[in-house]
Order: C-alpha cells, then sequence, then structure tokens
C-alpha cells in the first residue's frame, strides 16, 4: 500500500510542530527517515499512526484518507507502529503482551502461535514481565506486537536504538523479508544508519517539522555524505 502525507500540520495541544511535511512510502521499499533531534521524525510517525490529530493536511493511504482515524481504527485498517519508547506493556508477560495486540482481530491463538513461530524466544519468555527481557528482547516483543495485526504499512521508529549487533542484524533481516514480501516499511534511522540505508531505497531528511531533502539511500553511504547533511542541519 502507497503511504502518502500531503502538507501535514500536526503537534502537542497548541504547539504546531510538523510545518507542512510532506511524505511517501511505496510497497515492497523500505523508506528511511533522518533528521537531527527534535525535526519532528516521530510526530510524524505518531500523526500517521493515529496518536495525534491532524491540524491540516491529509494522509492517504492507496488513496483511501487517513487524515481522520483514531490509533484503533488505523491499526485495524492495516498500519502497524513501534513507537521508539513505551513500545511495551512493561508489567504484562510477553503472551499477555501479544494478547493484547491481538484482541484487535479475529483467531487470536492463530496470530500468536504463527508469532512464536517466527520468534521463538518470545516463546521461550512466553511468561516473563515485559519490563524483566533485554533490550533486545524487548524490541523484539514491540515489533511483534505490531506484526500480529499483519499489517501492509510498518512503522518503525528508530528500533535498533541501544541494541547488540545480533539483535541490530535479526530485525534488518526480519525487515527486509517483510519488505520484499511486499510490506511498506518506514524506519526513522538513527543508530546505525548504514545497515539500513544499504536495504533502503529512499531516505526522507526532515529538519526543525519541515522537508528538507528527499534522496536514494544509496547516496547517504557515499563517504562523508551522511555526516555532511546532518551538520548542515540545525
Ligand atoms: N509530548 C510532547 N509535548 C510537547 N512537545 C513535544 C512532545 N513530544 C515531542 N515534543 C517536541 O516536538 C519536537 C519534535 O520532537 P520529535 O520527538 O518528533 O523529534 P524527533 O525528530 O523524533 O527527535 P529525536 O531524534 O530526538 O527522537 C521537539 O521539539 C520536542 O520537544
Amino acid at each position: 500500500m502507497k503511504l502518502e502525507v500531503k502538507g501535514l500540520h500536526s503537534g502537542y495541544g497548541k504547539v504546531t510542530i510538523l510545518h507542512g511535511m510532506n511524505f511517501i512510502a511505496e510497497p515492497g521499499e523500505i523508506t528511511c527517515i533522518l533528521g537531527p533531534n527534535g525535526a519532528g521524525k516521530s510526530t510524524l510517525m505518531k500523526t500517521i499512526a493515529g496518536h495525534l490529530p491532524v491540524d491540516r493536511g491529509e494522509i492517504t493511504i492507496d488513496g483511501k484518507s487517513f487524515t481522520k482515524l483514531s490509533a484503533l481504527a488505523t491499526t485495524r485498517s492495516g498500519v502497524g507502529y513501534v513507537p521508539q519508547e513505551n513500545n511495551t506493556f512493561a508489567e504484562m508477560t510477553v503472551r499477555d503482551n501479544l494478547l493484547a495486540s491481538a484482541l484487535n482481530f479475529a483467531d487470536t491463538g492463530a496470530r500468536i502461535d504463527n508469532t512464536y513461530e517466527r520468534f521463538p524466544i518470545l516463546k521461550e519468555r512466553s511468561t516473563q514481565l515485559a519490563s524483566t527481557l533485554s533490550g533486545g528482547e524487548r524490541q523484539t516483543l514491540a515489533v511483534a506486537n505490531a506484526l500480529i495485526g499483519a499489517p501492509k504499512v510498518l512503522m518503525l521508529d528508530e528500533p535498533t536504538a541501544g541494541l547488540a549487533p545480533i539483535f541490530v542484524d535479526r530485525i534488518v533481516d526480519w525487515v527486509c523479508e517483510l519488505a520484499q514480501s511486499g510490506m511498506t516499511v518506514i524506519w526513522v534511522v538513527e543508530q546505525n544508519p548504514e545497515k539500513i540505508l544499504k536495504i533502503s531505497r529512499t531516505t526522507w531528511m526532515f529538519d526543525a517539522g519541515r522537508n528538507r531533502e528527499t534522496l536514494p539511500s544509496a547516496d547517504l553511504l557515499e563517504p562523508g555524505r551522511l555526516e555532511e547533511m546532518l551538520l548542515q542541519a540545525h
């Protein structure tokens, strides 16, 4: 599904953070989002996911308006979202986390079984509280929570921040597979940018709530280019 954002304004209460952002993500591709701290990357994700209201502009998926959808309706319509923080229920077990995410859908049991097949570590940890998981295991649970609804669009907000290389590689591999199967993947990049840029087609760069540049991700792999782009941002 093609996700398109046009002239998006949103923020927190009366504080406008996004000032007319545009963004496109195509199916079967990993689209990266890059920008300095405070650029509005997470705010864009939250607004697309229906966690923040749209003040102006529009969000469409395959031409259908998502501009006014609630977070629940957005999830039900095929958008999976892994927020940067608080992306699991800390005081619930792994299984209960998955149950909570699967409740919006029929065939809850089958969805959990599929998840365990895909992520055996979650089966091993199924009775453990999410707060007691390692960083990589918790992030695996967060991704699994988002995938349980078999989304058509998957939004990942810095999913590998602080993770050991082994977990980073695993997440990168899964996401690559998902994109190859036709999913629209959006990845907010901060750490390990090279690994993700290598498998991504297009990068959108934002700064201070506005579009700054859109370019082939491969261009950012040229020596010094990424640093130069980030340094130019204020
Ligand atoms: N809940 C909130 N209430 C008010 N302002 C907020 C809130 N969350 C974020 N902001 C502000 O919105 C702006 C954009 O923040 P956002 O988290 O979207 O940036 P980001 O590009 O994701 O940054 P980072 O790379 O640091 O995660 C910042 O100035 C931030 O202080």
